[in-house]
C-alpha cells in the first residue's frame, strides 16, 4: 500500500472516529429486524401497496420478499438522464423474476449544468445537490424497502443521491448508470469554435452547428467533466457493477447490466445472508479510493466539495489537505478532455475502468480491503462486462493500455502527480486543477482586474481592457452570496487571451465546471467575499501572486493599506430573485463554506444559538 495514501487514510480514520462510530450506530438502529415494512401499521401498508397488482400486493403483504425502492432522476432535460425513462419497468420485471418486488419510490430533480451554464439558473445548481439528497430521503422515508436502486449520473445528482442514500445507510443500495452518448464533434474542435465566436470570427449559426454536433444524442456528454467523474468515482467506491459506468445507452449490454444490477441488489438485503448496506460500503477507504481515482484521471474540481459532503453523510471528515496530499502521491494516468483531446469513449477503448482498477490496485494506490456490491475487494472490477446469451458476464480486462496517448501507466504517467493543488495565503484557501494546463505549473504575479459578476467581463474583454498579463478576479460568487455558480462561460474569452500570449489567470470564490481546464483558475476561494473574505478588499491594479509550486495565493498589498480599505459590498438583490432564486434564500443562509462541501444539510439548531 502506498505510504502517503495510507497515511492520509489513517488520518481520516482518526479524525472521523467519533462521527463514524455515531453513524454506524445510527444505521444499526435503523436496520431493525426483518422487512422494514413490518413496522408499519396495516393502514400504512395498505396505502403503500394500494396501487400494486394482486401479485405484488400478496408479496408485499408477506414479510418474506424484499421490496426494492427505485429512486430516479429521469427527465428530458439532461441527455444523460433521458434513457432512464424506461428503466423502472426493466427493474420491476427483473426483480419480480427473482421473487422480490420493486416500487418506484420517488423521483428527484436534476438540473443540466450545460443548459443553465452562464444563466441565472446555474445559481440553483450547487444547492440542487442538497435538494436531491432531501428528495431521495423523502422517497425512502416510506420505510417500505429492503434495498434501493439509485438512477442518476450528472453533476449534482450522484452526490445528492449518495448523501440521500447514506442517510438510509442501513439499506443495500446499487447505483445504476446509463452511459455516455457516442462520440460526436471532438471537444477540442467545439472549444475552438467557441473561441472563434468569442472573437467575433464566426456567427451563432456556426457555433450552434458545432455544439449540436458535439451534443447530439441521449447519453452523458463525452468530456471528462463532473458527470463522468461521478461515474468513475461511484464505480471505484464499489457501488456500480464492474465496468458498467461507460457502456453506451440503447445497447443490449446496457440493458443487460441494468437487469444484472436489479438482481444484485436483491441479494444484498437483510432478508438474505449477505446483508451489505451502503453505509458499510462507503467507509474511509472507499472514499479515499474514489479521491485517488479522481486524481489519477484529472477529474472534476467539483468533487473537492461533493466528496467532502458525501463523506460527511457517512460520518467521515475529509478536507482539502487530504486531496492535496493524495494528489502528490497519485500519478496522472489519463488524458481525457479537458485534460487532453480524447473523450470518455476513447478512455474506454484504451482500457477503461478495468485497466484503471488494475493499475491503481497493483501499484498499491487504492485499498483492496473494501466492501462492494459484488463482494469483498476490487479484483472483480479488473474485469469487464460482455454479453453472453443475452445476459452480462465478466471477462478479464486489459492488462495494458491500448492507446498510451490517452491512458498511460503508473510506471510512465503523464504527470507524477494528480494535478490538483490547494493554494493558500492572505486571500484564503482555494483549489486549482493543473492537469489541464499547458504547463505543469502555474506561476503568475500580475495586476488584478476585479469584477463582481461574470457578465461584466464580456465588455472588458471586447474593449481590449484585458489584453495584458492580468489576474481576473470575479468575486461575490460564493455559496452564501449567490449559490456558487460555475463560471465556465469565462473559459472562451480567457482562453483567447491566453492564445494571444498573455499570462492570465482567474481567482474566484465561485467554481468552474468539470469541463473547464486550460486557463489557470484558483477557485472555491474561502472565506468568500460575501462573508468577509479578503477578496472583498481587492482593487483593480493590486498585484496578486498565484503559484502552484509554492502553493501561494497572495494579495501583495501592505497591511496598513488594507486596514484603511472598506470591503466592497455587492448589491445582490437582482441575483436573489427570478428563476426561482428567491426560493433558495434559506439555503444560502445556512450553507457551509467550500472546504466543508458548500452544504446546507449538516446545519444543526445548536449552530443557531
Ligand atoms: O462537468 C459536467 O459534467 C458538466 O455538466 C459540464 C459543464 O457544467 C458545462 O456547462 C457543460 O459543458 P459546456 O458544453 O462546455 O458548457
Ligand atoms: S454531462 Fe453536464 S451538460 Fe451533459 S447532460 Fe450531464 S449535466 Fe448536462
Amino acid at each position: 500500500m502506498n505510504t502517503q495514501v495510507n497515511e492520509v487514510t489513517q488520518r481520516i480514520i482518526e479524525r472521523s472516529k467519533a462521527s463514524r462510530a455515531a453513524y454506524l450506530a445510527k444505521i444499526e438502529r435503523a436496520r431493525g429486524q426483518g422487512p422494514h415494512r413490518g413496522v408499519l401499521s396495516c393502514g400504512n401498508l395498505a396505502h403503500g401497496f394500494a396501487a400494486c397488482n394482486t401479485d405484488d400486493k400478496s408479496d408485499l403483504r408477506s414479510m418474506t420478499k424484499a421490496n426494492i425502492a427505485i429512486v430516479s432522476s429521469y427527465n428530458d432535460m439532461l441527455s444523460a438522464h433521458q434513457p432512464y425513462e424506461t428503466y423502472p419497468q426493466i427493474i420491476k420485471d427483473t426483480v419480480r423474476e427473482v421473487g422480490s418486488v420493486a416500487q418506484f419510490a420517488g423521483g428527484v430533480p436534476a438540473m443540466c449544468d450545460g443548459v443553465t451554464q452562464g444563466n441565472p439558473g446555474m445559481e440553483l445548481s450547487l444547492m440542487s445537490r442538497d435538494v436531491i439528497a432531501q428528495a431521495a430521503a423523502v422517497a425512502l422515508s416510506h420505510n417500505m424497502f429492503d434495498g434501493a436502486m439509485m438512477l442518476g449520473i450528472c453533476d449534482k445528482i450522484v452526490p445528492g443521491l449518495l448523501i440521500g442514500s447514506l442517510s438510509f445507510g442501513h439499506l443495500p443500495t446499487v447505483f445504476v448508470p446509463a452511459g455516455p452518448m457516442p462520440s460526436g464533434l471532438p471537444n477540442k474542435d467545439k472549444a475552438r469554435v467557441r473561441q472563434e465566436y468569442a472573437e467575433g470570427k464566426v456567427g451563432r449559426d456556426k457555433l450552434l452547428e458545432a455544439e449540436s454536433q458535439s451534443y447530439h444524442s441521449a447519453g452523458t456528454c463525452t468530456f471528462y467533466g463532473t458527470a463522468n467523474s461521478n461515474q468513475l468515482v461511484v464505480e471505484m467506491m464499489g457501488l456500480h457493477l464492474p465496468g458498467s459506468s461507460f457502456v453506451n445507452p440503447g445497447t443490449e449490454l446496457r440493458d443487460a447490466l441494468t437487469r444484472a444490477a436489479s438482481r444484485q441488489v436483491t441479494r444484498l438485503t437483510a432478508l438474505g445472508d449477505n446483508y451489505t448496506p451502503i453505509g458499510h460500503i462507503v467507509d474511509e477507504k472507499s472514499i479515499v479510493n474514489g479521491i485517488v481515482a479522481l486524481l489519477a484521471t484529472g477529474g472534476s474540481t467539483n468533487h473537492t466539495m461533493h466528496l467532502i459532503a458525501v463523506a460527511r453523510a457517512a460520518g467521515i471528515i475529509v478536507n482539502w489537505d487530504d486531496f492535496s496530499e493524495l494528489s502528490n502521491a497519485v500519478p496522472l494516468l489519463t488524458r481525457i478532455y479537458p485534460n487532453g483531446s480524447a473523450d470518455i469513449n476513447h478512455f474506454v477503448a484504451a482500457g477503461g475502468m478495468a485497466l484503471l482498477f488494475k493499475q491503481l490496485r497493483d501499484a498499491g494506490l487504492i485499498h483492496n480491503d473494501v466492501k462492494t456490491i459484488v463482494g469483498e475487494g476490487l479484483d472483480l472490477y479488473t474485469k469487464e462486462p460482455a454479453l453472453q446469451d443475452g445476459e452480462v458476464t465478466w471477462r478479464d480486462g486489459p492488462v495494458k493500455s491500448h492507446d498510451t496517448e490517452v491512458f498511460a501507466s503508473v510506471e510512465a504517467p503523464f504527470k507524477p502527480d494528480g494535478g490538483l493543488n490547494v493554494l493558500s495565503g492572505n486571500l484564503g484557501r482555494a483549489v486549482i486543477k493543473t492537469s489541464a494546463l499547458r504547463n505543469p505549473h502555474c506561476t503568475i504575479k500580475a495586476p488584478a482586474v476585479v469584477f463582481e459578476d461574470q457578465y461584466q467581463l464580456d465588455a472588458a474583454f471586447k474593449s481590449g481592457e484585458l489584453d495584458k498579463d492580468c489576474i481576473v478576479v470575479v468575486r461575490f460568487q460564493g455559496p452564501a452570496a449567490i449559490g456558487m455558480p460555475e463560471l465556465h462561460r469565462l473559459t472562451p474569452p480567457l482562453g483567447v487571451l491566453q492564445d494571444r500570449g498573455y499570462n492570465v489567470a482567474l481567482v474566484t470564490d465561485g467554481r468552474m465546471s468539470g469541463a473547464s481546464g486550460k486557463v489557470p483558475a484558483a477557485i472555491h476561494v474561502t472565506p468568500e467575499a460575501f462573508l468577509g473574505g479578503l477578496l472583498a478588499k481587492v482593487e483593480t491594479g493590486d498585484i496578486i501572486e498565484l503559484d502552484t509550486k509554492t502553493g501561494a495565493l497572495t494579495l501583495h498589498v501592505d497591511e496598513a493599506t488594507l486596514a484603511e480599505r472598506t470591503p466592497a459590498v455587492a448589491d445582490l438583490t437582482m441575483q436573489h430573485e427570478g428563476m426561482g432564486r428567491e426560493l433558495f434564500g434559506g439555503m444560502r443562509g445556512v450553507i457551509s463554506g467550500a472546504e466543508e462541501g458548500a452544504c446546507t444539510l449538516f446545519y444543526t439548531q445548536e449552530q443557531n444559538v
